[in-house]
């Protein structure tokens, strides 16, 4: 089933950062995004996640045009159906991690998943501040929080930053698995070309122009 469908986007800032970008996202399905630093993918992601509105071209998520929904339908979507994993995490920092899920789980009407926790290995430090966790277990934390909403697509930028090779590995096969298990899709921004080649496919975003090379 098709997820996302984007067309002919093309954005600007000061100058054309790339036009006539296409992209197609189904179900169990993996892309990654790699290319030089500036060359706009993390702005790419932001048009695909509905974070910004594209200046040119159209998006399609589940299947309809997202121009053509009212605020409530795109609110409803992107709480719903939409993860979103930065690097900078945003997790509220006076709370515990445990109360950063709890938070996604009134809003998602969605259980914290045992399983989820104990495989991203953050149980023992559930009920520390936020503050008092490393740049990994924090970053491990946000990603708990952004699947516990169970999304339908995950769009992740340099999700494993602060991790090491070995963990961050391991977090792209969870983050497969879960997409298996879920019948959902993942956007990976990166600049680690080892990590990007795990996805299915992979884009490089070059010359303003979104070329495929896997
Ligand atoms: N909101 C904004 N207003 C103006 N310029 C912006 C804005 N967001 C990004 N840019 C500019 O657009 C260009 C692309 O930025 P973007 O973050 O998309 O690149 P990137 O490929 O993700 O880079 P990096 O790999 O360094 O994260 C940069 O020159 C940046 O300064």
């Amino acid at each position: 089933m098709n997820l996302l469908s984007a067309k002919n986007l093309s954005h600007s800032f000061e100058y054309e950062l790339f036009s006539d970008v296409s992209l197609s996202l189904d179900t169990n399905e993996s892309i990654a995004i790699i290319g030089m630093s500036g060359s706009g993918k993390s702005t790419l992601l932001h048009l695909l996640s509905t974070l910004l509105t594209p200046e040119k071209g159209s998006i399609e998520l589940f299947g309809k045009d997202i121009a053509s929904m009212n605020k409530k339908e795109l609110t409803l979507i992107k709480r719903n159906k939409l993860g979103i994993v930065f690097q900078s995490h945003y997790l509220f920092k006076g709370f515990s991690a445990y109360e950063n899920l709890e938070v996604a789980e009134i809003l998602s009407r969605k259980n914290i998943d045992d399983i989820l926790i104990k495989n991203l290995e953050i149980k023992q430090c559930m009920h520390q501040k936020v503050t008092e966790l490393s740049g990994g277990q924090q970053q491990r934390v946000s990603i708990a929080r952004v699947l516990t909403k169970k999304p339908s697509i995950i769009f992740a930028d340099e999700p494993t930053g602060n991790l090491d090779n070995q963990t961050a590995a391991e977090v792209m096969k969870l983050f497969f698995q879960y997409c298996e298990d879920n019948d959902a899709g993942m956007i990976l921004v990166t600049h680690d070309n080892d990590l990007a080649h795990m996805c299915k496919r992979v884009y490089k975003l070059e010359d303003k122009e979104l070329k495929l090379i896997k």
